[in-house]
């Protein structure tokens, strides 16, 4: 990992001594709420390692408040908080929205009376009928198959302390869901996930990077972020079994072999490809990397330097 010469190793062991149980600690029924969000989560993954996190961007946050309160005092202007934006990046199915889901219900618990939302970059996407006029249905999560425009847009209008509309991405339709929005207003903090929160947009003058205030990395070898696809592949098949409406339902017909080979192909041929080219380039611009082995299991952490 040369290219992570910026950042400080750190194992999970180490890590997790290094939170000074000065937050107030979760009860066992919060802890129980979080994890009927995702039946897979390991607990001992919210005690060892997010809350650390947690308790380490509060840090940010509160170097963030003293600036803008500094800036203030100069300009004789007090201005009402800006919302606080967290990026998440990663490859497809590294687990991007595990993490975002679990930020989101630790922040809220952690930071009493602050409103924690959440979405996904996957809402910016082209609709299918655009990539499919493009001719890039192919390319779908490349950088060109988003609007980056509308979500720079979207971005600067949250910072603006403005009512945004964010559209929504379903995987069961593989499309985005027409008419449907997430509404953010008065956010305190936003979670942003995606697996292009860091890249630079074509047009060099905008570039979303400027409107994180903390950014997560989520790391894991490509044999495991395979694995963990072919079974995100499977659990989306067994979802669509009953119902035609499902994008994945067509495949539930097929013979097991071929969906195996087309998840097995479309993996190689687009998400991995997309991981080499466009993703894992961006990492190196995380503050943190969450870096996990087998079954999930977060082992380090990488810390920025400077
Ligand atoms: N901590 C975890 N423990 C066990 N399983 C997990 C964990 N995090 C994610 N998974 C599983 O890994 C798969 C991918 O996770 P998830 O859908 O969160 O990925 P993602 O990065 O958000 O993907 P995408 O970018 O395609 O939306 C899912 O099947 C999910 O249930
Ligand atoms: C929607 C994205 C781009 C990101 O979540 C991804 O899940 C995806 O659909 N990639 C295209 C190739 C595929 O079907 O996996």
């Amino acid at each position: 990992m040369n290219e992570l010469i910026n950042f400080d190793e750190i194992s999970r062991e180490k890590w997790q001594e290094l939170y000074r149980n000065n937050i107030p600690p979760l009860t066992e029924e919060e802890l129980e709420n979080i994890r009927s969000l995702n039946d897979q989560i390991n607990m001992q993954d919210v005690t060892d390692v997010y809350l650390p996190l947690v308790h380490f961007f509060r840090i940010y946050k509160k170097n963030i408040e003293d600036m803008r309160f500094s800036k203030g005092l100069f300009l004789q202007k007090i201005s009402k908080a800006p919302t606080l934006i967290i990026g998440i990046a990663g490859s497809v199915a590294v687990g991007k929205s595990t993490t975002a889901r679990l930020m989101q219900t630790l922040l809220s618990r952690v930071f009493k009376h602050t409103k924690v939302d959440l979405i996904t970059t996957d809402g910016f996407l082209y609709p299918n009928d655009v990539l499919k006029e493009k001719g890039i249905m192919h390319r779908k999560g490349f950088p060109e198959s988003y609007d980056m425009e509308k979500l720079t847009n979207f971005l600067y209008e949250v910072k603006s302390g403005k009512t945004a509309e964010a559209p929504v991405y379903s995987h069961e339709s593989y499309d985005i869901v027409p008419d449907e929005k997430i509404v953010i207003d008065n956010t305190d903090i936003l979670i942003v996930e995606g697996i292009n929160v860091f890249q630079s947009p074509q047009n060099d003058q905008l570039y979303i990077g400027d409107y994180f205030d903390f950014s997560i990395y989520v790391d894991a070898n490509e044999e495991n972020i395979e694995k963990w696809y072919l079974e995100r592949f499977d659990s989306l098949l067994a979802l669509a079994k009953d119902d035609p409406s499902n994008y994945y339902y067509q495949f539930t017909k097929w013979k097991f072999e071929d969906v195996i080979a087309l998840a097995k192909n479309t993996w190689r041929d687009v998400n991995l490809v997309n991981l080499e080219e466009y993703i894992k380039p961006t990492r190196n611009r995380a503050d943190v990397i969450i870096h996990k082995g087998d079954d999930h299991f977060i082992d380090k952490i990488y810390l920025k330097k400077y």
